[in-house]
C-alpha cells in the first residue's frame, strides 16, 4: 500500500528544504526524498560555502602579498593547503549538520533514497517504497556538464568538486571554460600558487556580464599572471604521463597547452535523469530544464520545479524563491511570481562583478527608454586608499520618472555594495530617493551619490 502525503518534495537542496518548510506551514503531512551520499545539497556541500571558504583565504593571501604597497613587511606569505582544507571541511560541517538536523526533524518524513515516477502522482523509491502525493516538487538540482569535446570524458578531468577539495598545491591547471564557476577557480588555483591556463571559447569570460564588466577582470588576470586564452575552439583533450594535453585553435592556429591537472568548467545540466518525467508528463525545455510556468507548475499541474532543475537561473537566492512559491501555490495559499527584472547576480572573481536589476542590453532590446552613468573606483577617497581601484559602479534609470531599472558594480566588495542599490531596484525607488540616504564618508558605498546624480540631472 502506498503511504499518502499532502507534498513530497524530490532533492532536499535549498529548493526543496524551502519548499518544505513552507508547505509544512499548512500541511501535517510532508516528504522529503533525497538520494544522495551525504545530506545537505549543493550550495552547502560542494557550491557557494566551500568556493567563498577557499576564495577569502586567497583573498587575504594576495592582500598580504601586497604588503608592501601597504606599508607592511611580511616576509613570508603562502597557502598552508592541509589547514586551508581542514578549515573548509570544518566550516562546511557546522552547515551541513545544521541543514541535515532541519530535514531529520520530526516536521517531515524523510526518505534517503533516490526516487522516480511510476505514474502522473506516485512515486517509487529504489528501495521498492511507493509513495503517493496531493503535490509534488522536483528540486533535484545540477551535475557537471561534459561537452562533446573529444577525448575530454575519458580524459577524467577534475570537476568543481574536486578542486574545493584539495588537501596539497596542485603544480599547474588548465581551466576549461569562462563562465562562474571557471572565473572564480581559476584566480583560486592562480592565488594559492598554481600555474593557471584559462581556456575560454567566446572573445570575453562571462559572457552573461556586460563587456566592460569582464574586460575589468580580464585584465586583472592578466596583469595577475593567469595566462587567459579567449576566443578559441577546443580540438582535443589528451592524457600523457605527465598529465593532460589541451589542442585548441586559437587566431586561425593550432596552439596546445599542458599541465599537471584538468578542470572542466564547460558548464552545469539540471539532474533529470532517471526521474521517470515522461512517465508524470512533464516536458524539459530545450535547455534540459523543467518547462514551469509562473507558479513553478510543471505540465503536470501536480508536479512543480525550483532550482537548478528549473533554471533559468542557477543561484541559491532564486532556487529559495522558487521553493518557496511553488509550495504556497501548491498548498493553496497566495504566491507572488519571482520578479527577474529585481534579479541580483554576483561572480565572487577579485574584483567581483555584481549586477541587480534588468541588464543595460536587455532595456534596450525591450525598447525601455533609460539613462545611465558611471563612476570609477581609481576616483573615490575608500577604494584609493584602500588600492582597491578597479572597476566602476553603474546606475540605469528609467527616462522621465528617474525609477532605478538597473545597477552594476565591478570592484572590491561589490557583492556588499550592490544590495542598497538592489533594494532600492526591488521596492521601485527612483534615484531621487535613493540620494535622501545619508551615505557616510569615508566609505566604498558613498560612491554611488556620483552615478545616482549624475542619472538626476540627465533626467
Ligand atoms: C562551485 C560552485 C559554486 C557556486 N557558488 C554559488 C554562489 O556563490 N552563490 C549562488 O547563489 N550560487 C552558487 N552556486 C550555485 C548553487 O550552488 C545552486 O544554484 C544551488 O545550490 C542549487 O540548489 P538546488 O536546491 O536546486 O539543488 P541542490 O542543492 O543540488 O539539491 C538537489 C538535491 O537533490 C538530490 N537528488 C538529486 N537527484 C535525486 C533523485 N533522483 N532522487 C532523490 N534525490 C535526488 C541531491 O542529493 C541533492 O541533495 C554555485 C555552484 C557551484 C557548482
Ligand atoms: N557566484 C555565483 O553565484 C556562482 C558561482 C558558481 C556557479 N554558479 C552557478 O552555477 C552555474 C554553472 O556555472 P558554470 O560556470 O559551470 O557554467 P556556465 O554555463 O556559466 O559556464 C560554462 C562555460 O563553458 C563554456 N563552454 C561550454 N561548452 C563549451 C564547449 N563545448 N567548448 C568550449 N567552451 C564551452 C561556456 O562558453 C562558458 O564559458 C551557473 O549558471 C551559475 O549561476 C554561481
Amino acid at each position: 500500500m502506498a503511504e499518502h502525503f499532502d507534498f513530497i518534495v524530490i532533492g532536499g537542496g535549498s529548493a526543496g528544504y524551502a519548499a518544505a518548510r513552507t508547505a509544512r506551514e499548512t500541511r501535517e503531512r510532508v516528504a522529503i526524498v533525497d538520494g544522495g551520499s551525504t545530506l545537505g545539497g549543493l550550495c552547502i556541500l560542494r557550491g557557494c560555502m566551500p568556493s567563498k571558504t577557499l576564495i577569502y583565504s586567497a583573498e587575504i593571501l594576495h592582500l598580504a602579498r601586497l604588503a608592501d604597497r601597504f606599508g607592511l613587511n611580511i616576509p613570508v606569505a603562502k597557502a598552508d593547503m592541509p589547514r586551508l582544507h581542514e578549515r573548509k571541511l570544518r566550516t562546511i560541517a557546522e552547515f551541513a549538520e545544521y541543514r541535515q538536523e532541519q530535514l531529520a526533524s520530526e516536521r517531515f518524513s524523510l526518505f534517503r533514497n533516490r526516487a522516480r515516477f511510476t505514474g502522473e502522482r506516485e512515486l517509487t523509491l529504489d528501495d521498492g517504497t511507493v509513495l503517493t502525493a496531493d503535490a509534488f516538487l522536483v528540486a533535484t538540482g545540477s551535475v557537471v556538464a561534459c561537452p562533446p569535446v573529444p577525448g575530454l570524458k575519458e580524459s577524467s578531468p577534475w570537476t568543481s568538486d574536486d578542486v574545493l577539495d584539495l588537501d596539497r598545491l596542485p603544480e599547474s591547471v588548465i581551466v576549461l571554460g569562462g563562465g562562474v564557476v571557471a572565473c572564480e577557480l581559476a584566480q583560486f588555483l592562480h592565488r594559492i600558487g598554481s600555474r593557471v591556463t584559462q581556456i575560454q571559447r567566446s572573445p570575453h569570460i562571462l559572457k552573461e556580464q556586460s563587456p566592460e564588466a569582464a574586460a575589468v577582470v580580464e585584465e586583472v588576470f592578466r596583469g595577475e599572471g593567469i595566462e587567459l586564452i579567449t576566443g578559441t575552439q577546443l580540438r582535443q583533450v589528451e592524457r600523457t604521463n605527465k598529465g593532460f594535453r589541451v589542442s585548441f585553435e586559437h587566431d586561425g592556429k593550432l596552439m596546445v597547452r599542458e599541465a599537471a591537472h584538468l578542470l572542466n568548467a564547460l558548464g552545469r545540466q539540471p539532474a533529470t535523469d532517471g526521474l521517470g518525467l515522461e512517465t508524470a508528463g512533464v516536458t524539459l525545455r530545450k535547455s534540459g530544464h523543467i518547462q514551469t510556468n509562473e507558479f513553478q507548475q510543471s505540465t503536470n499541474s501536480a508536479v512543480y520545479a525550483a532550482g537548478d532543475v528549473a533554471g533559468p537561473h542557477e543561484i541559491v537566492h532564486v532556487a529559495i524563491m522558487q521553493g518557496e512559491l511553488a509550495a504556497r501555490h501548491a498548498t493553496g495559499r497566495p504566491a507572488q511570481p519571482v520578479d527577474y527584472d529585481a534579479l541580483v547576480s554576483i561572480v565572487f572573481t577579485d574584483p567581483q562583478i555584481a549586477h541587480a536589476g534588468i541588464p543595460e542590453a536587455e532595456l534596450k532590446k525591450r525598447g525601455i527608454a533609460y539613462v545611465s552613468a558611471d563612476y570609477p573606483f581609481d576616483d573615490h577617497g575608500k577604494s584609493i586608499l584602500m588600492e582597491a581601484k578597479h572597476g566602476f559602479v553603474k546606475v540605469l534609470a528609467e527616462k522621465g520618472t528617474g525609477r532605478l531599472l538597473g545597477a552594476e558594480c565591478v570592484g572590491k566588495d561589490a557583492s556588499e555594495l550592490i544590495h542598497s542599490l538592489a533594494v532600492g531596484i526591488a521596492l521601485k525607488a527612483s534615484a531621487a530617493d535613493l540620494l535622501k540616504t545619508h551615505w557616510y564618508h569615508p566609505t566604498l558605498s558613498e560612491i554611488w551619490t556620483y552615478p545616482l546624480e549624475d542619472v538626476l540631472e540627465e533626467l
